[in-house]
């Protein structure tokens, strides 16, 4: 377990919680009231901000019952929080559905904070990457459907 200090910025809403034992996602909830119309996004308050240990990052992931049942989800899905931000977590939904509004009340769990630990990479400037088997094949190369680049 890592600790991680957080401050309720709205002390009625409850502290981000696990639903089980060893969950990977803790949810947080909405501090306000909100519909959101077929394809509107709204920035939602979640009324907490944390100091994650210098390493880890918290990723705020959808619930995937809300997406599937109400087309909920998340516009920057898996959102970063870094380890440095102190400001008030907030999540960017989205109402995916095309013909259904979502109505949201306060108190209502809307996303999953997700802690990873994550590495800082020093970039360094070479003439030519170590070969390797994919080399640059991405995107389908593998099979199952071909991109054509925009370029
Ligand atoms: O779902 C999210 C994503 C981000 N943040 C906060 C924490 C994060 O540390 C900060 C910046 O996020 P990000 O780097 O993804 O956004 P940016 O557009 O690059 O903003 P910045 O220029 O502040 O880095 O915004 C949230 O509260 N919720
Ligand atoms: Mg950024």
């Amino acid at each position: 377990m890592v600790e991680v200090m957080v401050t309720l910025l709205d002390p009625s809403i409850p502290l981000p919680s696990y639903a089980h034992p060893g969950d990977a996602g803790a949810d947080l909830c909405t501090t306000v009231d909100v519909t959101l119309q077929p394809g509107e996004r709204a920035v939602v308050p979640t009324g907490i901000a944390i100091a994650l240990p210098v390493g880890y990052v918290a990723l705020v992931h959808p619930r995937s019952g809300l997406a599937a049942r109400a087309g909920l989800s998340i516009v920057n899905a898996p959102g970063t929080v870094d380890a440095g931000y102190r400001g008030e977590i907030k999540v960017c939904l989205v109402n995916l559905d095309p013909r259904e509004p979502i109505v949201l009340a306060r108190g209502d769990r809307i996303a999953q904070l997700v802690l990873q630990r994550v590495e800082q990479a020093s970039f360094t400037v070479v003439d030519a990457l170590p070969e390797s088997s994919r080399g640059a094949g991405g995107y389908g190369s593998t099979g199952g459907f071909a991109v054509t680049s925009a370029t």
